[in-house]
């Protein structure tokens, strides 16, 4: 296993992480928001070879007929969903291409996405979390093209989560990008891990806001935000 350290020196050579992805990342190391990773230096095929098996071994234990023909691929068919789907956000050589343009406009008001759809995975049981975001930000000296948005929310979620920290992920993220503090982020979401297992309750949703410069000194603004 690779020490934490020398996977962060061996990404910042690695020409596929790009400029973007690695300035985030570092952004979010130094505010302690990263998410914890003791990276093990698996290529993607190793991580796949790795959980299949694990997984037949978790399907077997359960009693299960891995001889069965609809069960036979579920090993396989999930550790490519870990891998390349709902944990692809693990790896920052997946991380979105981030395009900006110059503030010719001087835009000095709050741009908005609202209500992107996202889903995600709790940390804790494995089990999906199913939600909206909505980001904010006043533009600095450039502005995002709005789908990277959606894109960078939906890259943080193809982890496995706690909304808290997803929700503070996507703010360092565009405040990064854009250089501007001035940021809003909230997430209204449903885990089903509160609602298919445990407690069982399948009314309740989790509302978490992680808020940056003006969106934090001015309280009107604010109000706008959350309206
Ligand atoms: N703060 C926070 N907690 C979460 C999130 N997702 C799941 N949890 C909680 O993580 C906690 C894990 O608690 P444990 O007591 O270790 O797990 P458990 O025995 O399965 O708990 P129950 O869900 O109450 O049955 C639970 O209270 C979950 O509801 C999240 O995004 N944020
Ligand atoms: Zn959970």
């Amino acid at each position: 296993m690779l020490a934490k350290e020398a996977v962060i020196v061996r990404d910042a050579l690695d020409p596929s992480i790009s400029e973007s992805a690695q300035r985030v990342r570092a952004a979010l190391e130094e505010k302690g928001l990263e998410t914890p990773m003791a990276g093990n230096g698996l290529s993607d095929e190793q991580k796949r070879l790795k959980i299949e098996s694990a997984m037949r071994e978790v399907m077997d234990t359960l009693g299960l007929d891995l001889s069965d023909d609809s069960l036979c691929d579920t090993p396989k068919r999930i550790a490519k969903m870990y891998v390349d789907e709902i944990f692809g956000g693990l790896d920052y050589r997946k991380f979105p291409k981030i395009t900006q343009i110059e503030n010719k406009m001087r835009l000095d008001q709050p741009v908005q996405v609202s209500d992107i759809s996202l889903t995600s995975t709790c940390e804790h049981h494995f089990v999906t979390i199913d939600g909206t975001a909505t980001v904010s930000y006043i533009p600095k000296d450039t502005v995002l093209g709005l789908s990277k948005i959606n894109r960078l929310v939906g890259f943080f979620a193809q982890r496995p989560q706690v909304q808290e920290r997803l929700t503070q992920q996507v703010l360092v993220a565009i405040q990064t990008l854009t250089g501007s503090e001035d940021v809003a982020v909230s997430i209204n979401a449903t885990h089903y891990c509160v609602k298919a297992r445990g407690i069982r309750d399948t009314n309740s949703y989790t509302k978490t806001s992680a808020l940056g410069g003006k969106f934090l000194e001015d309280a009107e603004l604010r109000r706008q935000f959350f309206a």
